[in-house]
């Protein structure tokens, strides 16, 4: 391509090629680098099979791009976006060029998040594998455009680019704060773009949660960067289920927010920037937001909540998850708890619940999840020793996502992975890098129609690190399989947890298991370790609540008594704290569900089967009349008394409800209990002596927008 061509170009315009290569020139207004795919197919994806082009001289790092799509694509072509006037314009550049779509942007934000992330796969892919070393075939030179008819076969394709460049077009107009999501990015934690961002799809776990986690996904390696950070990874899991949808649309802006029963044109073009909690103080509890071509009921009370989800059905349903359950239809790989739907839902739900939820049954995972606890308080010593005034220990967030991957592992696995050593095993290394990049490419990938999918570079980045995750589940299962086996040939009793009774009761075959316990996993590492977090930031600037539970964990557990399931029954401050903590950061701030079955009545209004209802949790925690004072963080409006008796069951239900909810719930109380009960017994815990506050954002998940540090002094 000449790069004369492009001169005359608004550099604000968006251009989408395709063609068979495209390349920069030095001089172009658009950063454009040629690309060179093998047409691999799924199937061959592995590491070395990603090439992503390298630069022309003088240009930027690569943006995307796609091999063609399946259609007979018969022209190289561009489309234009003109972001100032919204006008779109498909031009021919050649008359002879095959299928291949190739993208790129001008100098927008959201190119430049692009460039950052194929950059980084293109030196993953370099680095990675034997086949990475392959170059870019020789750029082309550049056709000369021709202006098409517009009657032109062309219109398929321009309409496909055009759904892509409208995706794009809204993500760059957006909220700035999605190019900002790395926790050292402390300078816009007072901004209302890094506040909690509570709900209302457009605020949703995601839109801006998913771009940011392009530019600011932890450099994949070593486990001080947290996996996904930034991209809200995990749910990406939850997002993972019922989100990923909303994260689709909330990509987009906001169109119409209408109060349901008002004219919408006198709210027209409503900006995207409002929480939830304001929408709702314009429109009601219940408001219709439109994205692009799909339409979100909003509802932001406890009563109309518990409406919605007391007409569930058997069966409910928060979304499909197209691209996890591609993954897994590829592979041949079970779908697990949050995959999975309808009666084959309902059926591993009925294996899994029994030994996740019974508290008979969690209460055996004490002493595994002690001897973690153990380990973290070394861990926190160690660090607090090595680190500045000898008290102080750096992001909090960091060290108890390494607390809660290790305790998570040690109940689902029954064995111990490392994570709370130096030194962490290398399998297990990748393990974690594997799912900080699934959780992180999650929400990118599933922005783009599915058809393209096997040929975005980061797809088949997916498919490896997905690869990774299954290959290593499937491993820590053998081995157990194998002692089990070695168990019984010696006659020995088979005594163990989770893993050895799923394997042992036979109702799920080894393939659904490893479904099973990798989402488990893949859903309770983030969710934790964020609550602990906030939790420790609070008792550490309240001293006076933070005392309040010393003295409850050391009246229950006086001198080195380590707090079993029992004891912890008995702590009722400890557990308001959890509570109250999941009150003011609902790591999920919003839920979703399908009421697929039946017509439903909400507040007055009937709703056609299929609507889908966006359940605003944040902003309903957040109401004075259930919670007098909300922003103050008081643990005791959660012990019995006057206060709690007037709070609505669904106004705080960070856990979810009915059939559908939280399978690790139990898991994860337990979790938090026993290192929280420990850590203040231990120490106590000061803030940062900076003084700085951390506020809440949503990426995905709501997580701290700045690092949690903490000092730990002995107690005496
Ligand atoms: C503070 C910790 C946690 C919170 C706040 C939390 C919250 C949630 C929420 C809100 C949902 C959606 C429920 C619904 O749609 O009604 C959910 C689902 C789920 N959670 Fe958790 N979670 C936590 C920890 C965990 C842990 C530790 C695990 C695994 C051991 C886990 C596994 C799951 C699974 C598998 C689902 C999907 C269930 C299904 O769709 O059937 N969660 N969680």
């Amino acid at each position: 391509m000449n790069g004369s061509s492009y001169s005359n170009f608004d550099t604000k315009e968006h251009i989408l090629i395709l063609g068979e290569s495209f390349e920069r020139q030095p001089k172009c207004a658009f950063h454009t680098v040629r690309y060179d795919f093998k047409p691999a197919s799924i199937d061959t994806a592995c590491e070395g099979d990603l090439e992503v082009g390298k630069g022309e001289q003088g240009s930027t790092a690569p943006v995307t791009v796609f091999k063609g799509s399946k259609r007979p694509y018969m022209r190289e072509c561009v489309l234009i976006v003109n972001h100032d006037t919204g006008e779109y314009r498909l031009e021919k550049l050649s008359n002879n060029l095959a299928v291949k779509k190739t993208r790129a942007e001008g100098s927008s934000k959201v190119q430049s998040l692009l460039e950052q992330q194929t950059s980084r796969l293109s030196q993953q892919a370099r680095g990675g594998g034997s086949s990475s070393s392959k170059t870019p075939s020789a750029p082309k030179s550049s056709p000369p455009k021709n202006k098409m008819s517009p009657a032109s076969p062309m219109d398929d394709i321009e309409r496909e680019l055009m759904a892509e460049a409208r995706v794009l077009s809204q993500m760059s107009s957006g909220d700035s704060s999605s190019s900002s999501s790395s926790s050292e990015d402390s300078s816009s934690s007072d901004s209302e773009e890094e506040s909690p961002n509570p709900t209302g799809p457009p605020t949703l776990p995601c839109p801006q949660p998913s771009m940011p986690a392009l530019s600011a996904m932890p450099a994949p390696g070593g486990m001080n960067s947290r996996p996904g950070e930034g991209t809200g990874h995990l749910m990406n899991t939850l997002s993972l289920s019922g989100f990923i949808i909303l994260a689709q649309f909330s990509s987009c802006r906001t169109l119409v927010k209408e109060p349901l029963g008002v004219d919408p044109a006198r709210i027209r073009n409503q900006r995207n920037t409002v929480h939830a909690i304001e929408h709702k103080k314009i429109y009601g509890p219940l408001w219709k937001s439109k994205y692009g071509p799909l339409v979100v009921v909003n509802v932001a009370s406890a009563d109309l909540i518990e409406q919605v989800l007391r007409q569930e059905g058997k069966l409910p349903v928060r979304s499909d998850m197209p691209h996890w359950r591609e993954y897994r239809q590829l592979r041949s790989q079970a779908y697990g708890p949050l995959t999975e739907m309808g009666p084959e839902w309902q059926r591993i739900r009925s294996i899994l619940n029994p030994r996740m939820l019974k508290p008979r049954h969690v209460s055996n995972y004490s002493p595994a999840i002690n001897q973690v606890v153990t380990d973290f308080i070394l861990r926190i010593q160690r660090l607090r020793d090595e680190q500045g005034d000898g008290l102080l220990v750096s992001d909090m967030a960091g060290e108890l996502y390494r607390f809660a991957f290790e305790g998570i592992c040690s109940v689902l696995f029954e064995t111990r992975m490392g994570c709370l050593n130096d030194h962490v095993p290398e399998e297990t290394q990748k393990f974690i890098e594997s799912v900080g990049e699934m959780l992180r490419l999650s929400p990118v990938v599933v922005l783009f129609p599915k058809s393209l999918w096997p040929y975005l570079p980061f797809w088949k980045h997916f498919v490896v690190v997905w690869d990774h995750l299954f290959r290593i589940a499937k491993m820590l299962i053998d081995s157990k399989v194998k002692e089990i086996q070695g168990k019984m040939e010696k006659g020995e009793p088979v005594e163990g947890e989770y893993l050895t009774h799923l394997l042992t009761s036979d109702k799920m075959s080894v393939t659904e298991i490893q479904g099973s316990i990798t989402e488990l996993l893949l859903a309770g590492v983030d969710t934790t370790s964020n609550t602990i977090s906030w939790a420790l930031y609070h008792l550490a600037r309240e001293p006076e609540i933070q005392e309040m539970l010393y003295e409850e964990v050391k009246s229950v557990c006086p001198g080195d008594k380590i707090p079993t399931a029992e004891d912890i029954a008995k702590m009722a401050w400890l557990k308001a704290t959890v509570k109250e903590t999941l009150r003011l950061y609902p790591v999920v701030p919003g839920n979703a569900r399908v009421i697929v079955d039946n017509e439903i009545v909400v507040g007055g209004y009937l709703f056609p089967k299929k609507t889908l209802f966006h359940l605003c949790h944040y902003a309903v925690s957040y109401e004075e009349s259930n919670f007098p004072e909300p922003h103050v963080f008081r643990p005791e409006r959660w012990l019995r008394g006057e206060d709690r008796l007037k709070q609505h069951p669904f106004s705080s239900i960070p856990f979810g409800f009915g059939i559908r909810a939280c399978l690790g719930r139990r898991v994860a109380e337990l979790e938090m209990y026993c290192v929280l009960s420990r850590l203040i017994k231990q120490f106590e815990v000061r803030p940062d002596p900076s003084g700085k506050t951390v506020k809440a954002k949503t990426r995905t998940l709501m997580i701290p927008g700045t690092p949690i540090n903490l000092q730990f002094l002995d107690r005496k």
